[in-house]
């Protein structure tokens, strides 16, 4: 599977051009993109970029790449990130490192945003891989029965025997609601919860996903 995920990082970090602005994944397949940039940086790639969670930030500047602040950017070139599921319509779900909120808000503010995988990402139905949902301490109770309302089981996230932080100091409620046939539905319902930061839904955020089969990279978009 690294092979996988190599080879399709090797495939997206060619399409960031001079002086671009790049957004940095997070989790182990966004690692491989990030190595590649520093290795482009290394030799004489002019770009500037935007972490998506803490851990990014530290690795890219043990990586030597320049960073900017989120809030003082106005749009990103191109974003190379992971995902833990995604469908041919270009569906994702995301969260499964816990930094969904900013790497929603990278997304968002991506003018291209390129999912890298691994073949055991792609499905017909979303919905095996439980939807990460960062909920702001607080509301958690109430959320976990809106959430029971929509037929779905959730649990808080744990580390080792605390509940486990966002980089925001939110807990997350990993939500089974079974293999849905309507991701954009579930994602509107939930952004109707109050106390929902963010979920892993991602909808008509992705422009392209490139996947690596074996020794091959295949793009979908
Ligand atoms: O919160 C983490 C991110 O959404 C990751 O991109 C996602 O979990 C995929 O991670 P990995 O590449 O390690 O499977």
């Amino acid at each position: 599977m690294d092979l996988e995920k190599q080879n399709a990082a090797n495939a997206a970090v060619k399409m960031i051009l001079q002086h671009d602005v790049v957004g940095l994944g997070t989790g182990s397949t966004a690692y491989f993109a990030i190595a590649a940039i520093a290795d482009l940086v290394k030799n004489g790639l002019k770009i500037k970029a935007v972490a998506t969670s803490k851990k990014t930030e530290s690795l890219a500047v043990s990586m030597g790449i320049e960073l900017l602040n989120i809030e003082d950017v106005q749009y990103i070139d191109i974003t190379i990130d992971g995902a833990d599921e995604f469908n041919e319509q270009l569906q994702l779900i995301k969260g499964g490192g816990g930094a969904l909120f900013r790497e929603k808000i990278v997304a968002s503010l991506s003018k291209k945003e390129i999912i890298i995988a691994d073949s055991a990402k792609k499905v017909d139905q979303l919905g095996k891989f439980k939807v990460p949902i960062e909920v702001v301490p607080l509301a958690s109770s109430y959320v976990k029965e809106q959430l029971k309302r929509l037929d779905g089981i959730s649990e808080l996230r744990k580390d080792g025997d605390s509940l486990y932080r966002t980089d925001n100091g939110n807990y997350i409620l990993d939500a089974d609601f079974g293999l849905f046939t309507d991701a954009a539905v579930l994602a509107e319902r939930l952004n109707q919860i109050e106390g929902i930061l963010a979920h892993g839904l991602f909808i008509n955020l992705s422009t392209m996903v490139i996947m690596g089969k074996g020794s091959e990279v295949i793009t979908y978009q």
